[in-house]
């Protein structure tokens, strides 16, 4: 298939991109390299353009793209708080431009990147796609309205949609040719393997008196290898005629922060520093999916549910990135 990947020279999106052309999609990425990289889309054709550029949009879209994966989105939740606009921008208005071009071009599906912030504080321990959806921080609202933009317009065209909620994502690939290259990075796995390799002083613990079992935040892990999975799946049953659908993607069970940087501190052999501080903005105490609908109705297993594994995987990646970088 001919296939448009947004924001594919991401951390996610790079490593769907690389399943999506060994299965042999022709791929063109869109992405303003904000936070991607020209080199992690590998054989792809890379067009170096920002969402809200119509004309780049039109002539990519005017090529006929039988799907497209939209990943581009900006996806730090502290920052969405201090920054609201920014992210509604990026996240909804720029997602409103791309929905609008794939309806005019006659896309026939579009496979969007949604997050577990849209549920906010979950009532049940483990959350399933029917919860109410209650972001609390801007970032979850941002996806949200995107998410509803897309029903919507499902719902009044013959477009057919996938939204995956993905819970947090780690690792990487596993022979570490590809991996979470964020500048600035401020997701816990990352920041721990920085650590452990040296590039950065330690680890702060936001927040030590939640409701949870050891008071630090509680977080369903993914392997970045296994979302990937999930979407080409998603991909398959879209392009073979089926119907819209909406998954959580995640293992089913948490682990706490500190759970996490021992974990780190553990499998790299390295006693980096770890200090308590204040709750971050925008942090619930615990989030973890019910994604037993992904594994029913789309046969999806997971390789990699083991945190030591994914650990192991996203130091290995660290350690090329950093000897890279020198
Ligand atoms: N990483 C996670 O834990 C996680 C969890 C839930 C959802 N998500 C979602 O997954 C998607 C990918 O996230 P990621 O972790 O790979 O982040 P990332 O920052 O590594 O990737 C985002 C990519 O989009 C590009 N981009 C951003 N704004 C753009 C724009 N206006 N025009 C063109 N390109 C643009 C960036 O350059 C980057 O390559 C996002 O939609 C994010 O909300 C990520
Ligand atoms: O240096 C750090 C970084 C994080 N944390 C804690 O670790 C947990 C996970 O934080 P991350 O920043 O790694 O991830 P988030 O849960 O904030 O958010 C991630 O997962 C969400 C879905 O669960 C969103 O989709 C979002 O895109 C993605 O950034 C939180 O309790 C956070 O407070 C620390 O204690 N120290």
């Amino acid at each position: 298939m001919n296939l448009l990947v947004t924001g594919g020279a991401g951390y996610v999106g790079s490593h769907v991109t690389r399943q999506l052309l060994a299965a042999g999609h022709r791929v063109t990425v869109l992405d303003n390299l904000s936070t991607g990289h020209a080199w992690a889309v590998g054989d792809a054709r890379l067009v170096a353009a920002d969402l809200a550029d119509d004309e780049a949009l039109e002539a990519v879209l005017g090529e006929g793209m039988d799907a497209i994966l939209h990943f581009a989105a900006s996806v730090v939740v502290p920052e969405s708080v201090s920054d609201p606009l920014k992210y509604y921008g990026n996240n909804t208005r720029n997602t409103l431009g791309l929905f609008a071009a794939a309806h005019r071009h006659g896309v026939p599906a579009v496979i969007f990147s949604s997050t577990a912030a849209v549920y906010g504080l979950p009532e049940t321990e483990r959350v399933d796609e029917s919860a109410p959806l209650a972001p609390i921080n801007p970032y979850g609202a941002s996806k949200m309205m995107s998410e509803r933009i897309l029903m919507d317009l499902a719902a009044a065209s013959p477009l057919r949609y996938g939204i995956l909620r993905y819970f947090n994502v780690a690792g990487a690939e596993p022979q570490a040719r590809l991996g979470q290259a964020t500048p600035e990075a401020t997701h816990l796995i990352k920041v721990a393997c920085e650590a452990a390799a040296g590039a950065r002083g330690g680890v702060s613990i936001f927040g030590t008196d939640y409701p949870t079992p050891d008071g630090t935040g509680v977080r369903d892990y993914i392997h970045v290898e296994d979302l990937a999975a999930a979407h080409v799946r998603l991909l398959d049953h879209l392009a073979a005629g089926g119907d819209s659908r909406l998954y959580n993607c995640g293992y089913g069970h948490g682990y706490s922060v500190r759970e996490v940087v021992e974990a780190v501190r553990r499998r790299s052999g390295v006693d980096f520093q770890v200090n308590e501080a204040p709750r971050r903005a925008g942090d619930p105490a615990s989030l973890v999916a019910d994604a037993g609908r992904l594994r029913r109705e789309l046969g999806w297993t997971p390789r990699y549910d083991d945190l030591d594994t994914i650990v192991d995987h996203a130091l290995a990646w660290e350690r090329a990135w950093q000897s890279r970088r020198r």
